[in-house]
């Protein structure tokens, strides 16, 4: 299998097989990225010669050896490195790298892409596609190797229950806000062992952190002992059957797992109708795995910090109901207020952090959910191997999942237009209620990011306070400027979540298609990006915030967004519109 790999601006074209790219890539790597892609990529071909000199290129034979689980022969007295089983299944280590990255291209943005796409959109994924297709084929015996998913399923059979109170060991209380009380919980068969360590943990994030504030550690939540979160829902409403109680929250279940609740759950087979729209999993949305009804217990806090909520069983004043709903998920380190209270992010995690919020966005657009109460509180955070800060969007009993999609019809004062009014986009805010009104949430959760991005900026957001700005009223001339080293990217969400989150993909790692504005350069970036997250996926940098998004930058691609965020960052959408013309 050989692959073109054509970096218009250095090389013209270079025809690399599997085993050069490797060695390219990683010799690259392996001088902290400093080494021109044009040197890396001779050096590759040089090294795809199969003999690899002990001195300089040791290490990046070294790092591509250990890519592909092999070990090192070195053969001390001509000094040279040959990986073991270099001709037999040579190719190997850089077809599995591809196999994430082939069957998510393929899903989606090869689908979109043939749904919607131009001729020539159709033409360069189809070559795409069907190139990694091959290589996929290759790839079914590896994946569904029987002793693998042997493995994977006596993994998972402990945690086959989860679907009562008594599947759990709960710890104390990590948060609250107005509808629930969340705690930390560990499944009874992995006890949380009792450590005299600090529960909190501190991250190492000294890029990320202010002058001001760089004298205090960053301590977070230590999440190892109670690995998940669990949130009780204050139940004030009429009834305390289990089918009146997933009527009111049902809200709550659209992040949920298929296998969230219990089979055979009455109110959830299909009879009633009230299965939410359930989301596809995404890595910057939140993932409920269990949720389920029982009786509300008595849980630590719960008679000083809620004593109102509880049933009267525990508090003779209470007014809350007997039974609530449950919801189990990941316990993550913080929130986003939590983390930009004790910091400001630098630049660069500021533009991650603000890109995966767009790519959390988009996903919900896709599947025509609207969450209606995007705020720093409602997204969860934790730090993937770097450092570098993870976002989740969190809590969805506000959202709007409609079959009718993103259009809400406001015949009356009594509906409800979502949850966060300082965060509301002004057309939502200014809606009058009357006969044929609809209300667009098409872009509305775009906004709350736009005005999330000051924070992320270590500003006030403009819209919060007695003296903040309001949604209905506001002039743009009014809102706060940027800082300067905010990246341009932030100025511009308000076009859409996806186009938005182009514009930032390309500013952060594709300045150079706008120096060029060709045609070729923007498809030879692309070729150039995908090989590199294919071959970054096999190793630890596979699982950093950074490759995460841009795997799922590259499963989206539509070139006619894609245009539109070149247009905004040019200034000059004409250009590309004939560019890019079929
Ligand atoms: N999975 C989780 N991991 C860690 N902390 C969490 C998790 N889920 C929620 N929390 C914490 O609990 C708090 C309250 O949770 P949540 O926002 O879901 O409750 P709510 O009552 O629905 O909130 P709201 O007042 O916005 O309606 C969060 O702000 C956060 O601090």
């Amino acid at each position: 299998m050989s692959l073109i790999l054509a970096n218009q601006r250095c090389v013209n074209k270079l025809s690399l097989n599997g085993e050069a790219l490797a060695f390219a890539i990683s010799y690259r790597s392996n001088k902290g990225g400093k080494m021109s892609v044009k040197h890396a990529l001779r050096r590759g071909l040089e090294l795809g010669k199969s003999v690899f000199q002990l001195g300089v290129f040791k290490p990046a034979a070294r790092v591509a050896a250990k890519f592909r689980g092999e070990r090192l022969r070195v053969s001390r007295p001509t000094r040279t490195v040959q990986p073991q089983s270099f001709l037999p299944g040579r190719y190997r280590f850089f077809r599995l790298s591809l196999s994430g990255l082939a069957a998510q291209l393929q899903r989606g943005g090869f689908r979109r892409v043939i749904n919607g796409g131009s001729p020539r959109n159709r033409a360069f994924f189809l070559a795409f596609g069907v190139g990694l297709g091959l290589i996929e084929k290759d790839l079914e015996e590896d994946r569904t190797s029987a002793a693998l998913k042997k493995k994977v399923q006596s993994a998972l059979k402990p945690f086959s229950s989860g679907y009562s109170l008594d599947d759990y060991v709960i710890g104390k209380q990590i948060g609250k806000g107005c509808n629930a009380a969340v705690y930390e919980a560990a499944a009874p068969f992995a006890p949380p062992v009792e450590s005299k360590r600090s529960s909190l943990v501190e991250v190492n994030q000294t890029e990320a952190q202010d002058e001001r504030k760089k004298t205090e550690p960053l301590q977070f939540n230590d999440t190892c002992r109670f690995p998940l979160a669990m949130k009780m829902i204050w139940n004030m409403g009429p009834s305390s059957s289990s089918d009146a109680i997933l009527q009111s929250m049902s809200m709550e279940l659209v992040p949920s797992c298929p296998e969230a609740l219990k089979e055979n759950q009455p109110a959830l087979d299909g009879h009633f109708g009230l299965v939410p729209k359930r989301l596809n999993i995404h890595p910057n949305v939140i993932r409920v795995h269990r949720a389920f009804t029982a009786e509300v217990p008595l849980l630590p806090g719960a008679q000083e910090e809620y004593p109102d909520v509880l049933p009267p069983r525990l508090n003779p004043l209470g007014l809350g109901r007997n039974r609530t709903l449950f919801l189990v998920m990941k316990n993550y380190p913080c929130t986003l207020r939590q983390y930009l209270e004790k910091c400001v992010p630098s630049r660069t995690h500021g533009s991650l952090m603000l890109l995966q919020l767009l790519e959390a966005v988009d996903h919900l657009c896709r599947q025509e959910i609207a969450h209606r109460d995007l705020k720093s509180d409602n997204v969860l955070l934790e730090f993937d191997h770097m450092g570098c800060p993870r976002l989740v969007v969190a809590d969805f009993g506000c959202c709007l999942a409609e079959d009718s999609g993103l259009k809400l019809r406001f015949s009356s004062s009594w509906v409800n237009r979502g949850g966060n009014s300082c965060l509301m986009a002004p057309e939502v805010a200014t809606a009058v209620p009357g006969p044929g009104v609809l209300i667009d949430y098409s872009k509305a959760d775009a906004w709350a990011v736009g005005a999330l991005a000051y924070e992320l900026c270590g500003l006030q957001n403009p819209f919060y306070g007695s003296k903040g700005l309001e949604s209905r009223n506001y002039r743009e001339k009014q809102l706060p400027a940027l800082p300067d080293s905010a990246s341009d990217a932030f100025r511009l969400v308000r076009p859409s979540a996806r186009v938005a989150a182009n514009i930032l993909h390309i500013s952060l790692w594709g300045r150079r298609v706008l120096d060029e504005r060709k045609l070729r350069t923007l498809m030879a970036w692309l070729q150039c990006q995908s090989a590199v997250v294919l071959l970054k996926a096999h190793g630890p940098q596979g699982r950093s915030v950074e490759a995460e998004l841009q795997r799922s930058f590259l499963a989206n691609i539509d070139l006619q967004e894609l245009r539109s965020a070149v247009g905004f960052l040019t200034y000059e959408p004409d250009l590309w519109d004939s560019l890019l013309q079929p």
